[in-house]
C-alpha cells in the first residue's frame, strides 16, 4: 500500500521533516552527520578480501533557494524552444486542445519534478514514496528566467512553430509571449557544425577574434544575471553537435593553454569551448548536452581552478536510456548480450546536423560507449577485452520531423547456448525526452551549488568535486572526476542521486532488503551501540 502525495497544481508537496539528533534545521541550513558506509576491497592473487568502511560525512544545504537564470545556447532550436515554451505553459497553466480534446501543462519525464523517493514505511507497512523535489529545497522550473544565444534569430514563437513539437493550439496561446523572446547573436565557426547548417546562421557575432567573442560571452552572462537579478545562472549548451577537437599538449591539455589558444585565435577552440570557458570564468555551472568533447582536459582544469561546476555529455534521452536499462538487466541476469544493432531515423534539424559524418562521428561515441560499464561488471560472460558488437546508425529522414524512429535488436546467448533476440521499436519524441532532462540537470546543478560538506579528516566546508557526476542520469557520456568509474547502468545513476540527497537529510539509502518483511525486527540502536 502506498500512500498518494497529491501534487496536484496548487498543493504543497509534503514537508519532510527528519526526527533525529543528527539532522539539524535552523532558518538558513539543513545541516546532516552522515555516515557513509563503503566496502574498501583488495585482490590478492585469488584471494578478495573486503574491508567494510565507515566514513563521517556532515553535509550542510542552504534552504533558500536562489532565483535561478537558465542561459541555453541553441535557444531557438528544437529543445531550446520547446522548454521554453512547456516552462510559460506549466508556470501559466495554459490548457490547449489536442487531438483528444482539453490537455494541461505537465513536466512528465522530468527526475525532479515527476519522480518519487521511497523514504520507508509505517509501523503499519504503509509505503511512503514522496515527489522527488520534497526532500531537499529545489528550485522550480516554472520560476527560471530563461534566455540565451542562437546562430539563428527566429524567435521564439517562430521557432517553436519550425520545431513543430508541440500541439498547434498550444503555440498559439503561447505566440503572445514567445515571440518576445529573442536569442542573442552567437559564436559561428562553420567547420565545427555540419556545411548543412549554414542557411540558419543569420545571427551571428562579429568581433573579428576569439578572445573578443570570449569577452562578449562573459558580458552577455554578466548582463543577463544583473538584469534579471539572478543569484544562480547554469549555462546549458543545447545548441549543435560539433565535431570533436583535437586534444593536444600546447592547445588545451591545461586552463592556461586554452586561454592561451583563444588569445591565439587557434583554430581548434570550438564555439562550445569559448561558451564553457565563459561560464566558468562567469563563475557559472557549465553544462553539455550534446556529444561533443567541449569538456577537456585544459576546460576541466580551469573549473577546478575555479570550483565552478560543469557536467555532460549528450541528453540520455531515448534510445540510449533504454540501453543503458536493457543491458543492465540482461548481463546482470547472467545472459550475454553478443549484439546490439541500434539504429534510428529522425528528421529534425539535430538530424539534419548530423547527416554529415564527423557530427555523426560525435554522436556515435557517446551511444556506443554507454555499454561498457555493464560489460565489464561481468567477467563470467565476457573475456578481458571482450564486448558485443555493436553498431550504432543514424539516418536524416526529414518526413518524420522530432519523431525520431529506434530500433533496435540485442542478440544474446543464454543458457546450454541457445540464442535469443529481442528487436525493440522506440518512437522517441526526441524533444519532449530531451526537453525535462534539462530541467533535471539545472535543478541539479542549482541544489548542487548550495550544499557543502565537512568530514572527520577536512573539518572545513567544501563543495562537491567541480565535475559533476551526480549528473549522469541524464547523460549518455558521463563525465566524472579523474580516476572515477563511469556509470551508465540507469537504475545504478538514478540511486546514485536519490542517495545523494537522502544523505544530505541523514537518512539512510533505500537498500530494498525489507528484512523487516522478512525476519522480526530487532529495536533501532544508535550508531555509537553498533
Ligand atoms: N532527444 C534529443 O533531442 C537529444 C538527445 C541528446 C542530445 N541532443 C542534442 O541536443 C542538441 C540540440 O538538439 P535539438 O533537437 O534542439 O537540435 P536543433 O538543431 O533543433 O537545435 C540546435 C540549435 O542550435 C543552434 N546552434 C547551432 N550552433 C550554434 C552555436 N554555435 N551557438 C548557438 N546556437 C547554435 C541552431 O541554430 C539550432 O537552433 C543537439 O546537439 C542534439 O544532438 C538532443
Ligand atoms: O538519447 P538517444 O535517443 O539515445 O539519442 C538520440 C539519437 O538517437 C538521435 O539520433 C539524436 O538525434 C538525438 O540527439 C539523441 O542523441
Amino acid at each position: 500500500m502506498s500512500r498518494r502525495f497529491s501534487t496536484e497544481k496548487g498543493m504543497d508537496v509534503p514537508n519532510i521533516e527528519v526526527d533525529s539528533e543528527n539532522v539539524e534545521y535552523t532558518e538558513e541550513h539543513i545541516t546532516a552527520k552522515y555516515l557513509y558506509t563503503k566496502n574498501q576491497v583488495k585482490v590478492e592473487e585469488n584471494t578478495v578480501k573486503v574491508t567494510p568502511g565507515f566514513h563521517k560525512y556532515t553535509f550542510q544545504t542552504e534552504r533558500k533557494v536562489g532565483k535561478t537564470g537558465v542561459m541555453l545556447i541553441g535557444l531557438g532550436g528544437n529543445n531550446g524552444s520547446t522548454i521554453t515554451a512547456a516552462i510559460l505553459a506549466n508556470k501559466h497553466n495554459v490548457c490547449w486542445n489536442g487531438r483528444t480534446g482539453k490537455l494541461e501543462p505537465n513536466y512528465f519525464g522530468s527526475l525532479t519534478q515527476a519522480s518519487t523517493i521511497r523514504l520507508g514505511s509505517t509501523n503499519d507497512g504503509e509505503e511512503i514514496h514522496v515527489p522527488f523535489n520534497s526532500l531537499l529545497p529545489m528550485a522550480h522550473p516554472n520560476d527560471f528566467v530563461v534566455g540565451g544565444w542562437d546562430i539563428n534569430g527566429a524567435n521564439l514563437a517562430d521557432a517553436t512553430d519550425r520545431a513543430a513539437v508541440l500541439d498547434y493550439d498550444l503555440r498559439q496561446k503561447l505566440r503572445p509571449e514567445l515571440e518576445k523572446i529573442t536569442p542573442m547573436p552567437s559564436i559561428y565557426y562553420p567547420d565545427f557544425i555540419a556545411a548543412n547548417q549554414a542557411d540558419r546562421a543569420d545571427n551571428v557575432l562579429s568581433t573579428g577574434s576569439k578572445q573578443k567573442d570570449l569577452e562578449k560571452i562573459r558580458s552577455d552572462i554578466k548582463e543577463f544575471k544583473s538584469k534579471h537579478d539572478l543569484d544562480t545562472v547554469v549555462v546549458l549548451w543545447t545548441a549543435n553537435t560539433e565535431r570533436f577537437t583535437d586534444v593536444e599538449p600546447g592547445l588545451n591539455m591545461t586552463a592556461d593553454e586554452i586561454l592561451n589558444s583563444v588569445k591565439e585565435n587557434k583554430d581548434e577552440v570550438s564555439p562550445s569551448n569559448i561558451f564553457a570557458i565563459a561560464s566558468i570564468l562567469e563563475g557559472c555551472p557549465y553544462i553539455n548536452g550534446s556529444p561533443q568533447n567541449t569538456l577537456v582536459p585544459g576546460v576541466i582544469e580551469l573549473s577546478e581552478k575555479h570550483n565552478v561546476f560543469i557536467g555532460g555529455d549528450d541528453f540520455k534521452s531515448g534510445q540510449t536510456k533504454m540501453k543503458s536499462v536493457l543491458m543492465d538487466f540482461l548481463v546482470s541476469a547472467g545472459i550475454k548480450v553478443e549484439a546490439i544493432a541500434s539504429y534510428n531515423h529522425l528528421g529534425n534539424n539535430d538530424g539534419k546536423n548530423l547527416d554529415a559524418p564527423a557530427q555523426f562521428r560525435s554522436k556515435e561515441i557517446s551511444k556506443s560507449n554507454v555499454v561498457d560499464d555493464m560489460v565489464a561488471m561481468n567477467s563470467i560472460l565476457y573475456k578481458e577485452g571482450e564486448h558485443p558488437d555493436h553498431v550504432v546508425v543514424i539516418k536524416y529522414i526529414p518526413t518524420v520531423g522530432d519523431s525520431k524512429r529506434a530500433l533496435d535488436e540485442y542478440t544474446s546467448r543464454i543458457f546450454m547456448n541457445g540464442m535469443n533476440t529481442i528487436v525493440m521499436h522506440n518512437t522517441c519524441e526526441d524533444s519532449l525526452l530531451a526537453t525535462p532532462l534539462i530541467i533535471d540537470l539545472v535543478c541539479m546543478t542549482e541544489l548542487m551549488t548550495r550544499i557543502k560538506y565537512k568530514t572527520s579528516d577536512s573539518p572545513d566546508w567544501q563543495s562537491f568535486k567541480p565535475v559533476l557526476s551526480v549528473l549522469s542520469y541524464m547523460l549518455k557520456a558521463p563525465l566524472v572526476p579523474k580516476g572515477t568509474p563511469v556509470v551508465n547502468a540507469l537504475m545504478k545513476q538514478q540511486r546514485c542521486a536519490t542517495n545523494i540527497l537522502m544523505a544530505c537529510i541523514g537518512l539512510n539509502p533505500d537498500h530494498d532488503m525489507l528484512l523487516e518483511h522478512k525476519t522480526n525486527l530487532p529495536g533501532t540502536v544508535s550508531r555509537e551501540e553498533l
